[in-house]
């Protein structure tokens, strides 16, 4: 997240709409409201109204060139969002543009935004599918809706999301978000398949994919809808938020506004931009892959959200002599993270932990090892995203244990509330030396923001968190604070978690 007052800069390449819906007005309008600037390069200016479209108008390839030039060394992108390419010259203009703009400019992301028919109706490009291809491949995102997919791949209105994204991705485009607005469900279901651009292929794996789901507004308010979803998520990647964060931020944005005017009536108003998404109702359900396998709900820890009484402080800690030093101070609960350890020895650690644990009536939760949590009965255990691929969720939840999954952002966050575990972590808050987390810090404002999407599932925010920060993490109105150095490189740790609980307390 960025820190400086300064906001990022989102260049919009797309058409003005007299009508103000669509085009550059839309693009403005979001770019104000989630906290972007926005500098614009008008390719066309349209005549339209909301019933059609009147004349094109494309501007001189000439004049975008000096808008480039001007705004180059002043206004650098941090993203660019691309809509209505009017002509064969502006695409090829375009493309030579892109080819250098991304030599010189470190981290920029091009979203694409492939409008050809406008929603009131008519064509807003003379361009052929072939033209259009070649833009493809300096494309990072783009987001077509569904009959747009068919149009660039070929594809029947029988290709299913995933077909026709891995068809537009073979093309040269990273990422596609495939939009399901104008489909006939009664739900709103977008799709996101990521080749490359925020996802690291590994040997295994060459894709990662992620659909959203929502309830489909019915509202004659969305002229701008389409262009106002490529600069949203323009604006929250601009804001350092991985694909898969931006996404479900955008589609929490687009159904908030949508949501300003239900009813379908004869007048077609434009689109609302109603600033940053924060209420839960707005945010989409992370459809699980086929491999999750939903279970009852895990234990609870017999305090909730809504109780007054909260879980304090949680240490996290790697040995038994950790235990044996923190257990007499009276904690509510603790948690034993140990990698790389013999078998035999880790198995005796945690026969040892979980009796000890259990003396003072402190809560016990093993990391990473459920096999042995089960089979030693702990108190629960803590699985991260990667864990959760391996665990066996039916089991653990059968033999009572308790669960508690780390998130890192919205999505996770979202996705791992629907597993109904026993509490949820957000981290990394602040950066940390004791794991990698790269990409991954949250900060203060986002914690906030998540836990406005939290339900009754206590919330544990760890990461960077040492006496200086807490009170501040603490005024988020976050359940539990997870702790590994302050405590364990702290001078006199137990002075340290004495601190802790007291500014806890207050
Ligand atoms: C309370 C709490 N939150 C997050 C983590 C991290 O779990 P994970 O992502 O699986 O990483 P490792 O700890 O296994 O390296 C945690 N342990 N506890
Ligand atoms: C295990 C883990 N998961 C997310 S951040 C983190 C490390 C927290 O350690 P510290 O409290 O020393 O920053
Ligand atoms: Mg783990």
């Amino acid at each position: 997240m960025p820190t400086s007052k300064k906001k990022p800069v989102l260049w919009t390449i797309s058409g003005s709409d007299c009508s103000g819906g669509a085009g550059i007005a839309a693009d403005i309008k979001t770019g104000f409201s989630l906290a972007v600037e926005v500098c614009t390069l008008i390719t066309a200016n349209t005549v339209q109204n909301s019933q059609q479209v009147l004349s094109i108008n494309p501007v001189n390839i000439d004049v975008l060139q000096q808008q480039v030039d001007a705004l180059l060394p002043d206004k650098p992108p941090n993203v660019i969002k691309i809509g209505q390419v009017a002509n064969s010259y502006q695409l090829n203009w375009l493309s030579l543009t892109l080819i250098k703009l991304k030599q010189q400019v470190a981290d920029l992301t091009v979203i694409y935004d492939p409008v050809g028919q406008a929603s009131v109706g008519g064509y807003l490009s003379s361009l052929t599918r072939a033209e259009l291809l070649s833009l493809l491949t300096l494309v990072d995102i783009i987001t077509p809706n569904l009959q747009e997919a068919r149009t660039l791949t070929g594809l029947s209105s029988q290709a299913s999301e995933q077909a026709l994204a891995t068809a537009i991705c073979q093309l040269g485009a990273k990422a596609c978000i495939i939009k399901g607005g104008h489909s006939q469900k009664h739900t709103c279901d977008d799709y996101c398949l990521d080749t490359g651009f925020h996802y690291i292929p590994q040997a295994t794996e060459h894709s990662i994919s992620y659909r959203l789901s929502s309830h489909r507004y019915h509202t004659s308010h969305s002229h701008g809808g389409g262009c106002s979803f490529a600069s949203a998520l323009g604006a929250f990647i601009s804001q350092g938020y991985l694909l898969r964060d931006a996404f479900t931020l955008t589609k929490a944005f687009i159904n908030q506004g949508l949501s300003v005017y239900q009813g379908e009536e004869s007048y077609y108003g434009a689109f609302e931009q109603q600033g940053w998404p924060r209420e839960a109702e707005y945010f989409p359900k992370v459809i699980p892959d086929a491999e999750t396998k939903l279970t009852a709900p895990f234990a609870s820890l017999g305090t909730g959200r809504q109780d007054d009484k909260k879980l304090g402080l949680y240490p996290v800690i790697d040995s038994l002599a950790w235990l044996e030093r923190l257990l007499p101070l009276g904690l509510e609960i603790i948690q034993l993270r140990i990698k790389n350890t013999d078998p035999a020895t880790l198995e005796q650690i945690i026969i040892d932990a979980v009796k000890l644990a259990r003396s003072y009536n402190t809560r016990l939760f093993i990391n990473d090892h459920w096999q042995l949590a089960i089979k030693h009965g702990a108190y629960g255990v803590h699985l991260g995203q990667e864990d959760l691929h391996s665990a066996n969720l039916a089991q653990i939840q059968e033999s009572g244990l308790r669960l508690g999954i780390s998130t890192h952002g919205c999505y996770e966050f979202l996705r791992a509330q629907q597993l109904k575990p026993s509490y949820l972590a957000i981290g990394a808050i602040f950066a940390t030396q004791t794991k990698d987390m790269t990409g991954q810090i949250q900060g203060l404002d986002n914690l906030s923001r998540l836990l406005a999407l939290a339900t009754d599932i206590p919330v544990v925010a760890i990461g960077g968190i040492n006496l200086e920060r807490a009170a501040k993490v603490w005024q988020t109105g976050v359940d539990s604070m997870a702790v590994v150095t302050a405590i364990t490189l702290a001078a006199e740790p137990e002075q340290a978690v004495n601190r802790f609980r007291q500014l806890m307390a207050g």
